[in-house]
């Protein structure tokens, strides 16, 4: 089966262009204002009509309240919502419930018994899991997520997996492949790793980690 990957923090047409182009699967935009990838809705959705039905576009929220869900939901610009914070199973099901589309929870590990337990809670009421490494305490800048670090692929070694996941964290074009190969991922999710500065996507750098991942 080929790896697919999802290209996250898109902002502008010329980079959603080179994701499409270059093969994504999925695109996502942030719905997170701290962020320096954030994009306000009616920018996601011209974003959206760029993207050919076979790509799924994804939000990405964190603890997102029914009013900024409410809002982005509105035009039908999104097939999927990743909940990137720290919303409960309770939560993500309401979520689910309230959105009529799949969702995917990011859960941010750094040992194995954190992956065991999120499979344990989330497992059954998301559509899909991400893993993404969590953030550096000691780091003032770090976000809950999109802070190009990885984990120690190793923790995820054998875990049965309830449902579809995506591997992130830190992912480049000159890692990839060595990411999948320890993780047995079949998707794999960047925004750091395609950047040419902090925020700013490179159309270059998106190409490279398509090209990287066709070649699994
Ligand atoms: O990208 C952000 O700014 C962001 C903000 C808050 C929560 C999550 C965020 N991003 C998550 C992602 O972009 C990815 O899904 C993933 O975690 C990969 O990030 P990276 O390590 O930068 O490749």
């Amino acid at each position: 089966m080929a790896v697919v990957a999802k290209i996250c923090g898109l902002r502008t047409e010329e980079t959603v262009r080179a994701a499409v182009a270059g093969g994504a699967r999925y695109v996502g935009f942030v719905a997170y204002p701290p962020s320096p990838r954030h994009v306000a809705f009616h920018e996601a959705e011209a974003l959206a009509a760029l993207v050919p039905p076979h790509v799924l576009r994804v939000g990405l929220f964190v603890d997102p309240d029914d009013d900024l869900l409410g809002e982005w939901l509105e035009g039908g610009a999104l097939d999927m919502l990743q909940l990137h914070g720290t919303e409960s199973a309770k939560r993500v099901a309401r979520i689910r419930e309230m959105a009529e589309l799949p969702v995917m929870k990011a859960i941010r590990v750094a040992t194995r018994a954190d992956v065991e337990q999120a499979v344990d809670v989330y497992g059954a009421v998301a559509d899909r899991l991400m893993f993404d490494a969590a953030p550096l305490t000691d780091n003032p800048q770090a976000l809950p997520g999109g802070n190009g670090v990885p984990f120690d692929w190793r923790i995820l070694e054998g875990v049965t997996m309830p449902k579809p996941w995506m591997l992130s964290g830190g992912l480049t074009p000159e890692n990839v492949a060595a990411a999948v190969q320890a993780t047995g991922a079949r998707i794999v999710d960047v925004s750091s790793g395609v950047e040419s500065a902090r925020g700013v996507k490179s159309a270059e750098r998106i190409a490279a980690f398509l090209a990287a991942t066709a070649r699994l």
